[in-house]
């Protein structure tokens, strides 16, 4: 049994997390927000605007203009605000389930930011890494994130049913009207090295044809729904910011956890992702195992030889959320050319996300939110950016990798 104290502030709260195999305790800040300090979040801004009034003024050599005072309307721009402020337009209880969410996707991240990760790492690695192939262990702080982001939702009374990537079969709560699809942490074999990760997850209403069956059945059925069906879907990235993306059906919208006073600030609204990029993410040691069309491709934008005519770089972090943040913002292509990223928890939300920033994800040959689910951890391609970039590698033909040996690393 590992038992670590986690305290980022007053009052040090034990929460435990009991995995019936692992036996794992942990105990945990209830609030993961440090305590105010003296300077309030508006001051921030302030500093902000200090910092870019200095900045425009050594580049144009004028003198530094004082900030001006921070308005009411930039002192309301939470997370919280802004789902109040989409009233009518959001379920009262969607917003409990998001601000559950959010809730528990803070507490992933000062866990990760703090020396319990490490040791989370080091006293479960034995137990679980004996026995399975390296490369598809889990790690324990994925289990334990799993487990934060589970109780979340529980204690939100809101939610009917649940698929994670840690659970082998969908969950079944009971009453509430939502659904909630999850990766609990991805990216997570990065994390011994720092490297971002992230939290993805999609919100469903519930089906009411579900009504009546089996338990198990019900929880399959509500979880198998198709993206298309998703009414808000998001990621949280662990870097050196905290930050939520998210789209409640109305834009893709970004928050960065100002830790001073511990909410998620909206710092990028509305995000559009670039009609192109000159950016592609993909693991290219695979090359020799992709089909002649993806290589075309790549070979293409490498050299600017493609629609765009300048030489395209690589970026490749090996950490979904992180990549696709980057896309995102910058514009390109992420992909996983072979069967590897899961549809239901990983491609659906992220996609429904993308096209909310005006982009769009496909498997190389369909929209990935018209695929219908047969299977809670089916895998396929995923090809996620620019508009203009995923319909260009669509021209190339055959662009998934249908060689998936398994990888060493
Ligand atoms: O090994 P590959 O094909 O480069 O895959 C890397 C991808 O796998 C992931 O690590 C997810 O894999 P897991 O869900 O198995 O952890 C992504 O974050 C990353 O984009």
């Amino acid at each position: 049994m590992l038992s670590c104290s986690l305290s980022l502030g007053q009052g040090r709260v034990s929460s435990v997390f009991n995995r019936p195999k692992y036996s794992l305790r942990i105990p945990v800040s209830r609030s993961v927000s440090p305590p105010a300090r003296s300077v309030p979040w508006t001051a921030n801004l302030v500093q902000a605007r200090r910092i870019t009034a200095m900045a425009n003024s050594v580049s144009s050599g004028t003198s530094v203009e004082l900030a001006a005072p921070v308005t009411v309307e930039e002192e309301a721009a939470t997370l919280i605000d802004f789902l109040s402020r989409r009233e009518g337009a959001l379920d009262d209880g969607l917003a409990v389930v998001l601000m559950h969410l959010q809730a528990a996707c803070k507490r992933i991240a000062a866990l990760l930011a703090s020396p319990a990760a490490l040791q989370v790492t080091s006293s479960m690695k034995d137990s679980i890494g004996a026995t399975t192939a390296a490369r598809d262990v889990p790690k324990p702080l994925d289990i334990v994130s799993n487990d934060i982001i589970k109780a979340a939702l529980k204690r939100s009374g809101n939610v009917a049913a649940l698929a994670s990537e840690e659970e082998d079969s969908a969950v079944w709560f009971g009453d509430g009207q939502y659904v909630v699809v999850f990766d609990p942490l991805d990216g997570s074999r990065n994390i011994d090295a720092s490297i971002p990760t992230g939290t993805i997850f999609g919100i469903y209403k519930s089906i009411p044809e579900a009504e009546g069956l089996p338990e198990e059945e019900k929880a399959s059925r509500n979880v198998l729904q198709p993206g298309s069906k998703l009414l808000a879907s998001g990621y949280a990235l662990y870097s050196s910011a905290t930050m939520l993306c998210l789209t409640v059906g109305s834009g893709c919208h970004g928050f960065t956890l100002d830790t001073s006073f511990g909410e998620f600030v909206l710092t990028h609204p509305n995000l559009h992702i670039p009609k192109r990029g000159q950016i592609y993410s993909v693991n290219d040691a695979r090359y020799y195992d992709w089909p002649a069309g993806l290589r075309r491709y790549i070979d293409d934008i490498r050299q600017g030889k493609g629609q765009y005519p300048k030489k395209y770089s690589a970026r490749y972090i090996c950490s979904l959320v992180a990549d696709l943040h980057r896309t995102i913002l910058y514009g390109g292509i992420a992909m996983n050319p072979r069967s590897h990223l899961r549809l239901v928890y990983e491609a659906n939300p992220l996609s429904y996300l993308v096209e909310q920033a005006q982009g769009k994800g496909s498997d190389g040959k369909r929209r990935i939110l018209d695929i219908e689910p047969t299977k809670l951890h089916e895998r396929l391609p995923l090809f996620l950016g620019s508009p203009d970039d995923i319909l260009e590698l669509e021209s190339y033909g055959d662009v998934q990798q249908l060689v998936n040996p398994g990888y060493e690393v």
